[in-house]
């Protein structure tokens, strides 16, 4: 496994893989037989079953392994998403067909299982060897270096060149310069060598995983490795055996000694994603880990001391789950040591556009597609859209546009219907009198009808921004359309 002293020149490999034993072996056994026959240290990350959502710096290999048809998909949007990345699959099932549809999703070898450390680190050695990543070749993506040399569309904007290239991030995995962000990158910056626990809380999407990865990546534990645990995904009878290992006999099905997640992440970072989903009882165990940095496999007697540095996450307000009975309020206070907020990300909407622009090009390019720009009325309506979804939503919203539509400019009509609504600005408009109410600031007669100073910050807003009714909708965060349906209703209001 990677030493703490392993170099900068580590061949990073990451590990995909639902099977435990598969796991078990990478770090028994392959680490040490690769680097022996490499000469060369290597830096494993570990993840059980789910591919990540971006890796903080891209693995020279990723070896993945997939048993069900269902994870064609994960490997072929691990092969599209990283063409440099050397994958490799393996599968118990080694037929014809089984290898066939791994090269078709993206594969460049396949292996049958069970394999040997030994012919694993051969085969692994060879192939990096051999290994030639493609060309970037794409000419849609614009670099720093050619984007003065673009036209752009008269009805388009020219993205922003620092942040139209996917590889071009602002901090460990992160897109976004909005003042919010920086804060987040500075509290990471400043807690990252602490080994005491993190708390990331956020809502859905708004990349509480890749702050974690951040994290461990900023530490100087960065080369031991870094073991995410999903609590909401496994079911709760394995979630034990999952984090602490089991010795043989232990249950039905426990044919021989296993590791848990806490042993594989000795020496490095253990994420604790959706840590409200693990089952009270089990709390108990891990605030024992934490607390004692021992920890003892099911049906083991024999307690090992272990170096790993907690991060937890949840989308919930965990002092909420607290009160509910849900979270257990000494392992809450256990790890909530050092808190970090991730902000929605209609807080920073500054960051929509940077984020939509790199995920129109990367979509673009996995899809072959020329999308490149979006035109002025698209960026308007993505500013004013809320995202409850925060960025997964985004990303979602890019990918389906580059996916159903076709040309070099992202027009509105490629965007949802729900982008196109006025209900969120209806409903804030809603929410906003109802809160006039409550505090009795509403006195009939004494202020002017609600379309009227409806109008008064409309017109203020255009008078702004010079008449542009783009930007004046952006900064409102409400759709153009909005603001024409309004000035028709207000001039029917006048005639009358
Ligand atoms: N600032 C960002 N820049 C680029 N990509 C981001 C950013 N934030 C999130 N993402 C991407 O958005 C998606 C969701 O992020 P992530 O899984 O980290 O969110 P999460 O908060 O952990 O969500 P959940 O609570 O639903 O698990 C991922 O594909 C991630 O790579």
């Amino acid at each position: 496994m990677s030493s703490e002293h392993a170099d900068t020149n580590s061949v990073r490999i990451a590990v995909v893989s639902s099977d435990p034993a598969f796991r078990r072996m990478i770090n028994d056994q392959l680490s040490a037989a690769l680097e022996e026959r490499m000469h060369q240290s290597c830096d494993f990350q570990i993840f059980d079953g789910k591919a990540p959502a971006s890796f903080l710096m891209e693995p020279t290999c990723a070896l993945m392994t997939f048993e069900e048809d269902s994870e064609l998909k994960m490997l072929s949007r691990l092969a599209s998403r990283h063409p440099n990345m050397l994958l490799l699959a393996l599968s118990g099932n080694g037929s014809v067909s089984r290898a066939v549809a791994a090269m078709q999703a993206g594969a460049h070898d396949f292996i049958a299982r069970p394999v040997s450390a030994e012919s694993l680190s051969d085969r692994l050695t060879d192939l990096i060897a051999h290994h030639r990543p493609a060309p970037h070749a794409e000419q849609h993506i614009v670099t720093k270096a050619n984007a003065r040399h673009e036209v752009y569309p008269a009805n388009a904007t020219a993205p922003d060149t620092n942040t139209n290239n996917e590889l071009l991030r602002d901090f460990e995995g992160f897109i976004g310069k909005s003042p919010a962000m920086q804060g987040v990158y500075d509290q990471i910056n400043r807690i990252a060598s602490s080994k005491a626990p993190v708390f990331i809380t956020g809502e859905s999407g708004t990349g509480k995983e890749v702050c974690a990865q951040a994290l461990h990546a900023r530490s100087n534990r960065s080369n031991g490795p870094f073991i995410a645990i999903n609590c909401s995904a496994i079911p709760a009878e394995l979630m034990e055996s999952e984090l602490f290992g089991h010795m043989r006999g232990a249950f039905t099905g426990a044919t021989e000694d296993r590791k848990g997640a806490a042993e594989l992440a000795d020496g490095g970072t253990m994420f604790l994603d959706e840590i409200g989903e693990m089952p009270v009882d089990l709390q108990a165990k891990l605030l024992r880990l934490i607390q004692t940095g021992s920890s003892r496999r099911v049906g083991g007697t024999k307690e090992v001391s272990l170096d790993i540095r907690f991060v937890a996450a949840t989308n919930r307000d965990p002092q909420e789950e607290v009160r509910a009975g849900r979270f257990r309020e000494d392992l809450f206070y256990r790890m909530h040591v050092l808190p970090i907020h991730l902000p929605p990300l209609r807080e920073r909407t500054g960051d929509i556009m940077p984020l939509a622009q790199s995920f129109l090009i990367q979509y673009a390019r996995e899809e072959n597609k020329n999308f490149s720009l979006f035109s002025v009325e698209a960026e308007s309506m993505l500013q004013a859209y809320r995202w409850p979804g925060n960025i997964r939503q985004l990303q979602n919203t890019i990918r389906r546009l580059t996916v159903m539509y076709d040309g070099s400019v992202a027009e509105a009509e490629h965007l949802p219907d729900l982008l196109h609504s006025d209900e969120g600005y209806e409903s804030e408009l809603n929410q906003a009198i109802s809160n006039l109410r409550e505090i009795g600031t509403v006195m009939a007669g004494n202020i002017a009808p609600f379309w009227q100073q409806e109008r008064d910050i409309i017109e203020g807003a255009l008078g702004h921004f010079d008449g542009n009714i783009s930007r004046a909708a952006a900064a409102l965060e409400i759709s153009p359309s909005t603001i024409y349906r309004k000035r028709m209703s207000w001039a029917h209001k006048e005639a009358v």
